[in-house]
This record gives C-alpha cells, structure tokens and sequence, in this order.
C-alpha cells in the first residue's frame, strides 16, 4: 500500500514512463504493456503511466512503484478521463494516481475539474494529476484540488503553439507561478538531454512516453533518416 505522501515523495526528481499502445496496434494488450512497464522500472522508472482499465490493473500487479493511470474516451476534444465515472474506474483498477483531462475545457458530464477532484477524493485513496495545456489551465487545476499538474496537453488544444521538443516555456512558466503542487514535464521529451533540460526548467518528474515505450514510432525516427 503507497500513501498519497509516499506516492508524490517518490516522483520528486524522478523519470515517470508512460507505457501506451494506441487503438490497432499489435501491442495493445494488458500483459504487453505491463512488461514494458515493468522494463521500464529496471531501467529506473520511479514510476508508470499507463492507460485504459486492463492495462492498470495488469501493470499493478507487475511493478511496486507508483502506478498512474488514465482512460482515454475518442482522440478529440476532452479525453483524456473525461468524466467522473472515467477517473472512477481508473481509481478501483488499481491507479495509485488518476490523470484526467486537467484543462479549463467543458467536461462531458456537466461536472467542474474542481467537483471531479473532490469526488475522487472523498471516494477513493487516488491522488489527482491535471494533464494540462496552459498556465491558464494549471493554475486553474491547481485551485480545483488537483495534487500534480501536468504539461501533457501542451500544443494539442490550440492554446499554445505545438513545439518540436518539450514546451519548456510553458514548464517555466508554471514553476514561476508557484502554484504549490508538483509540477510534471510532459509530451515530446525525446532524449536524456530534453529530460535533463524539463527539470532545469523547474519540472518536479518528468514523463517519457514514445521515445521509450513506442517501438513503431521510435522505428520510423531511424527508418526515416535512411530513406532519400
Ligand atoms: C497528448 C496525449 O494524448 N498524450 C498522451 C497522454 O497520456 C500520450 O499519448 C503521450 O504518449 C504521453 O503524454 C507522453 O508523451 P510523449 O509520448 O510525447 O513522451
């Protein structure tokens, strides 16, 4: 058993994988990702960010480090946890801490982040992650309870330009607003180096996804310089 305390003392500093294969792809099995997971934390992964019901559930039973997870519902719009009922069921799967859709936006179910947060908290153990877009939106989450907030939707909701690499701008940004929570760096940190620069910047943890745990698209960065 992780407490809220242990959980965020464990990600302070850290690397966080996120182990996701998307809608099709020959990895998307609970049991596959679970090892990746796994892999992930023998290569020093103080914790996992995982998505969909079976796949947290699979990967609680395959590491001990904190388990993040989170249930994307469509690709468009608000997703990312959408509902209450969503951030719920992630939580009884077994998710040490529920990333939701932590961004300013209306909410499929009519409910504000700040009743969605407060509701998880009443009703189960899990902390809180707001996978925000903005300043605007962090320091929103931030006054509606969340216990981390995220850089994850930096560039896809049309508040910010997408960048190539890591919004560090937007990680800045957030770090000088002190807002009090955790701050996590995540999306497009692609080497050590861009990891090394997001805690420069002010990250407290920082998430990896695609450059870590997605072969297909790690496959077509290499695939792509060979070709002319
Ligand atoms: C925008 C969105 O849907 N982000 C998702 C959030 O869980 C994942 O698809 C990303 O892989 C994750 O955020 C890690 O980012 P990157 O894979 O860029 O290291």
């Amino acid at each position: 058993m992780i407490t809220r305390q242990q959980a965020l003392e464990a990600l302070q500093g850290q690397l966080i994988v996120s182990a996701q294969a998307y809608p099709g792809e020959p990895m998307r099995d609970p049991r596959t990702m679970a090892g990746v997971a796994a892999s992930a934390v023998r290569g020093g992964a103080a914790a996992v960010r995982v998505q969909g019901l079976g796949d947290v559930q699979a990967t609680r039973s395959a590491v001990e480090v904190p388990v993040i997870g989170l249930w994307k519902d469509g690709a468009e719009g608000v997703f990312i946890t959408p509902t209450f009922q969503h951030a719920y069921a992630v939580a009884l799967a077994g998710a040490h801490v529920v990333a939701v859709d932590g961004t300013r936006r209306p909410r499929p179910d009519g409910l504000s982040l700040e009743q969605t947060t407060a509701r998880l908290h009443e009703e189960t153990h899990a902390l809180v992650m707001a996978d925000c877009g903005s300043l605007a939106d962090a320091r929103h989450a931030a006054d509606a309870g969340a216990d981390l907030v995220g850089t994850t939707l930096a560039g896809y909701t049309g508040e910010r330009a997408p960048t190539d690499g890591p919004d560090l701008g937007l990680v800045q940004e957030i770090r000088r607003a002190e807002l009090g929570v955790p701050l996590v760096a995540e999306g497009r940190i692609h080497t050590p180096a861009q990891a090394a620069a997001a805690r420069q910047a002010g990250a407290d943890a920082v998430v990896v996804g695609t450059a870590i745990t997605h072969p297909s698209t790690i496959t077509s960065w290499f695939a792509e310089v060979l070709q002319d």
